[in-house]
């Protein structure tokens, strides 16, 4: 069947409502409208390539007590974690030492931003990704194939916090207190990271991987007709690591080989998950893998995805594969680049599984 609706027309009456995918179940939609429509049905955009190793059929599950400097399974754990993000870039991690409160409070506060009236939402609606705090749907809403069922507030806590009174109010107080256990749980995984890659404690640290930190607050409505949209698209996340919490709905997935593997909701869980800037400095020791989200029935779901980057804060500092990993058989498989130039070329595209860092290849 020929075309016969603009597209483009209606992004743009979508993204004029200010309100999101949620605003469209206000306003009474039943049914997934057509710029949500993935082309191919969600079956068969599986890769096609075959492959003889046998396929994992879940990420690993690492628990992080007694894992501090000198603690008892320290040297177990950056083991476990060694083996995690070499190969598929993610695990789920327990005994991290946030408390369950922050973590469902968190949760809530996110659910509360969404919830709260349009008029009041719509006041953080904006495409403006250089304001340190704005509510948005579909970041690549002008670009992708298909718009994702999914809203998002985007905070940026780090290297530059925000005036609080910017920060909308259902969500000001969790927002900065799990702000503060982020930036302590990052520092954490990161020493774990470095040691893991035969370096310092301090390494990755040193090199600003942790000086950056953003606070996506992830909103999915549920769907009416969840077969024929995606939560999120198959993408690889543009910075240096994620630490996600996700709600008791599901619907992640990563690609491991063949095949797509659940990334099941595991209560007092965090998923843990290697980003391109950290394959690109690990010269591809460690890997960023692609991972989605599929639509559902039921919600909606909440998730809050921390982003360990400077994002869009300004910065000439270069990052490129540590000169300490490197040797005349592993030379650097990556130019050096800013956060900046990297956002750009990642944004630039869709989110279409691609991954961006080929364009970084020497
Ligand atoms: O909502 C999720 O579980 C994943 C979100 C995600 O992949 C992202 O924020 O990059
Ligand atoms: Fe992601």
């Amino acid at each position: 069947m020929a075309e016969t609706y603009d597209r483009a027309k209606e992004l743009k009456a979508f993204d004029d409502t200010k309100a999101g995918v949620r605003g469209l179940l206000e306003s009474g939609v039943t049914k997934v409208p057509k710029i949500f429509i993935v082309p191919k049905p969600k079956h068969q955009d599986l890769p096609t390539t075959t492959t003889t190793s046998p396929p994992r059929l879940e990420i690993p599950t690492i628990d992080v007590h007694d894992a501090e400097p000198g603690g008892a399974r320290r040297a177990v754990v950056v083991e476990a974690v060694r083996r995690a993000a070499e190969t598929d870039g993610f695990f789920q991690m327990r005994s991290h030492g946030v408390p369950v409160e922050v973590m469902e409070g968190m949760l809530e506060g996110a659910r509360r931003f969404h919830e709260q009236p349009r008029e009041v939402r719509m006041e953080y609606y904006t495409r403006d990704y250089m304001r340190s705090v704005y509510y948005m749907s579909n970041f690549d809403l002008y670009k992708s194939r298909a718009a994702n069922w999914r809203d998002t507030l985007t905070c940026s806590m780090a290297p530059q916090p925000p005036e609080p009174a910017d920060l909308p109010e259902a969500c000001r107080e969790i927002l900065m207190d799990y702000s503060e256990h982020m930036e302590r749980l990052g520092d954490f995984v990161f020493e774990l990271l470095s040691e893991a890659l035969g370096l310092a404690p301090s390494h990755l640290k040193d090199v600003d991987c942790t000086k950056g930190r953003v606070i996506l607050s992830h909103y999915y409505p549920a769907c009416p007709e969840p077969d024929l949209t995606m939560g999120t698209s198959n993408h690889s996340d543009p910075d240096f690591l994620t630490i996600l919490l996700q709600d008791n709905i599901g619907g992640l997935q990563v690609h491991d080989q063949n095949q797509w593997i659940d990334v099941p909701p595991m209560p007092g869980a965090f998923v843990v998950n290697i980003g391109d800037l950290m394959q690109m400095i690990s010269n591809d020791r460690f890997k960023s893998s692609e991972h989605r989200v599929l639509a559902n029935a039921i919600g909606p779901r909440v998730s809050v995805a921390c982003f360990y980057t400077t994002s869009w804060y300004p910065s000439s500092r270069l990052h490129g594969p540590i000169k300490e990993l490197l040797s005349a058989e592993n030379p650097p498989v990556y130019r050096e680049t800013t956060v900046i130039d990297y956002n750009l070329h990642y944004s630039s595209r869709a989110l279409d599984g691609k991954s961006a860092l080929d364009h970084f290849k020497v």
